[in-house]
């Protein structure tokens, strides 16, 4: 059985407040996009081990033991003594970019488990175990665009279409921790909520929808900023960066072209439609 997890997007991020358990509340929206790993699971005639993980792509720092697929599967074998799986990932999605492939490709597997293995587990159920695995995981369960708040785990669905949009998303070969970005944050209510804000046209978000972890870390890796302003410059109705960084995604008008490729050399980049 094979399932393609996709990437999400960041439209606007406000980091609100500092809880004393040392996470911050924040408030955004998640929105799928079809930048896709692929994943296929298979029963395994493997007798010693419950888990043989072949990967493939690009690379992912961290033993094979650490990936999220191997801890999705052990936490649906506690309870259900699951037979041993053999596992093909195919990571095209970037690592450490915030847009949440780890997250994506752990969800995607409690999903494939479920099917493969007939558990009847429901969305809303496997929403719980993939919560446990990752601040965003659950959003991948129903894979919608979403209202985030909490520290980022609490969902409502929203009617936001971007459909007919093209979709730039550039990432530097840059690393930025997400635990780091979150200390170098001041948190405060945003002056236009997200929420709000994702109400109005696309044309209007430039000055309206902002992810407040850009004030931090485009100070320390100034190549991010660049690569928003070039996105602007080349024609993106509404640019930001996703997540904690470090890609960032432009959205371009429907029949608008999308810029050939950015010049600097080393960044991944993707090219779509929403
Ligand atoms: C902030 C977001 C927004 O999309 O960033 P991206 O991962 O997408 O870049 C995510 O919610 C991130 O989710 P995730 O990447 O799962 O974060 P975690 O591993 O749970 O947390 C990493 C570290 O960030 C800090 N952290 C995380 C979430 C939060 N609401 N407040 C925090 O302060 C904590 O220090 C934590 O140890
Ligand atoms: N299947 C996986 N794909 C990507 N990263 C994974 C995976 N399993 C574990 N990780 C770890 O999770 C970290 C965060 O990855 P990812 O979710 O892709 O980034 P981000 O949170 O920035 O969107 C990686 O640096 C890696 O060590």
């Amino acid at each position: 059985m094979i399932a393609f997890p996709n990437i999400k997007i960041n439209l606007g991020l406000s980091i609100t407040g500092k809880r004393p358990d040392g996470y911050h509340n924040l408030e955004t929206v998640f929105y799928p996009v079809a930048l896709e790993d692929a994943l296929e699971i298979r029963t395994s005639s493997e007798t010693e081990n419950k888990i043989t993980l072949h990967q493939y792509g690009m690379e992912i720092a961290g033993n094979p033991e650490d990936n999220l697929v191997a801890k999705a599967y052990s936490l649906l074998d506690k309870e259900f003594h699951l037979p041993p799986v053999e596992i093909h990932l195919y990571k095209h999605i970037p690592s450490g970019a915030g847009l949440g492939g780890g997250s994506s490709d752990a969800a995607f597997m409690l999903k494939l488990l479920n099917d493969h293995f007939q558990l009847e587990l429901s969305e809303e159920q496997l929403e719980v175990y993939a919560a446990t695995l990752g601040a965003d995981c659950a959003f991948f369960i129903k894979n919608k665009p979403t209202y985030a708040e909490g520290i980022g785990n609490l969902f409502s669905p929203i009617e936001l279409s971007l459909s007919g949009y093209q979709i730039m998303i550039v990432k530097p070969n840059v690393f930025v921790s997400t635990r780091e970005a979150f200390s170098n944050i001041h948190p405060h209510r945003p002056e236009y909520p997200v929420k709000e804000a994702i109400l109005r046209p696309v044309a209007e978000w430039k000055d309206i929808l902002i992810n407040d972890f850009e004030a931090s870390v485009f100070p320390q890796h100034p190549v991010i900023g660049e690569i928003k302003r070039k996105l602007y410059h080349q024609g993106a109705t509404y640019a930001s960066m996703s997540g904690s960084g470090s890609s960032v995604f432009g959205l371009f008008a429907p029949g608008t072209s999308l810029p050939e490729t950015m010049e600097e050399s080393d960044v991944f980049c993707f090219k779509g439609k929403l």
